[in-house]
């Protein structure tokens, strides 16, 4: 017998087992090295998949404690707590988010400790492998990319990079609005008139939106040559009290100021970055009643990633003395908008929008 057939054989078994919630034969199994991780080839289940599905939280259980994989997906696209989310377990769907909260924190913790030069790898999670060209992943390829202003067939703006990707896209304007009045609304520092900061230009739909306030103070920080002509096009330089910082967020943020209004949404970073942003914003903060909001896209292109990376982000900002709240946005169907571009990045039903305040006041 070759090495996959013995391979195959195997996993079938560990999926054969979990199928039956037979966990003795299993646990002989895994103790040889049989691999939990192994998924059917014709469904693509791994034993998650069916401990999920039989909603035997005993043997999720297990399975996690065994080092089962929290995020496969199966041919269908969907996940182990995909799984036990459509059958509105809970107990079991909480069991598997915990499970991916917890790897993805290590994963993060490792990749920093990588970063620091603990470790050869630059392995990490959520897709930050950022040695490809692809100006959707890498800032450097993405900052000598051509980028193009246009309009869908419905007459919807979006600004797209050279490869064909989103940069921003117009359906987004319900959730820039949203993000402003938490961000703005009842401020109590309304009355002195409000300093902002909104890292990421885009379409200008956020900094539109901030225009409104009348801030005293509007900075800007954006990073693309082409992104900054389209400002002084349509006259954002000459705006009263707005300041553009052109360059990256890493140039500028020591030397920024404080601000009342803080908000960030950049393109091709990774969730190491924005945690990297998270760490200035004691820092950027101009009192105690200051307000800090991101876009929140992490994972969201899957209902339980994104509830893993809410939660993962929410633990980061605690960790540095930010307390956040998140508010419930509705997302419309949205097949339409993502014709004539190369990825969607957005498939879920509701937007959490991220309010946080530093709570060492
Ligand atoms: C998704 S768009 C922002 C959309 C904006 N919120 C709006 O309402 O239209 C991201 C913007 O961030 C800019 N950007 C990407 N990386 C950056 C960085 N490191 N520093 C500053 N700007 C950056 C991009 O050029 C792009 O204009």
């Amino acid at each position: 017998m070759s090495d996959d057939e013995i391979f195959h054989n195997a996993g079938m078994a560990v999926l054969h087992c979990s199928a039956i919630e037979d966990t003795e034969s299993l646990k002989l199994l895994i103790d040889k090295g049989a691999p939990i991780f192994y998924q059917d080839p014709s469904s693509g289940y791994t034993s998650l998949h069916l401990a999920a599905d039989k909603q035997s939280l005993r043997l999720v259980r297990y399975l996690l404690s065994q080092g089962a994989t929290w995020n496969a997906i199966d041919h269908a696209g969907f996940t182990p707590a995909d799984i036990a989310l459509s059958y509105g377990n809970t107990p079991i769907y909480e069991e598997i988010v915990a499970e991916g909260v917890r790897a993805e924190f290590i994963l993060n913790l490792l990749g920093e400790k990588a970063e620091n030069g603990d470790s050869g790898d630059d392995d990490d999670d959520s897709g930050d492998n950022d040695d490809s060209n692809d100006p959707a992943s890498n800032l450097n390829a993405f900052l000598s990319s051509q980028l193009t202003y246009e309009y869908d067939s419905d007459g919807n703006e979006r600004v797209v990079d050279s490869a064909g990707d989103p940069v921003m896209m117009a359906w987004e304007t319900p959730i820039m609005k949203a993000s402003v009045r938490a961000l703005c609304d009842n401020h109590p520092d309304t009355q002195d008139s409000l300093s902002i900061l909104n890292v990421g230009f885009g379409l200008g739909i956020i900094d539109t939106e901030f225009q409104k306030y009348s801030p005293t103070n509007h900075t800007i920080i954006e990073a693309h040559p082409h992104v900054l002509q389209h400002m002084r096009e349509t006259g954002w330089y000459d705006k009263p009290g707005v300041t553009v910082c052109e360059g990256t967020w890493q140039d500028h943020v020591d030397s920024i100021g404080q601000f009342d209004v803080i908000y960030f949404d950049t393109f091709s970073e990774h969730y190491r970055d924005l945690k990297a942003f998270f760490e200035h914003i004691p820092d950027l903060v101009e009192s105690p009643n200051s307000r800090f909001s991101f876009f929140h896209g992490l994972g969201a292109t899957n209902g339980v990633f994104y509830d893993v990376y809410t939660r993962i982000a929410d633990m980061h900002l605690e960790q540095i003395g930010l307390s956040a709240q998140w508010e419930d946005v509705p997302v419309p169907e949205l097949s339409a908008v993502w014709k004539g571009v190369r990825r969607s990045y957005w498939n879920l039903p509701v937007y959490k929008l991220p309010i946080a305040r530093m709570n060492i006041f």
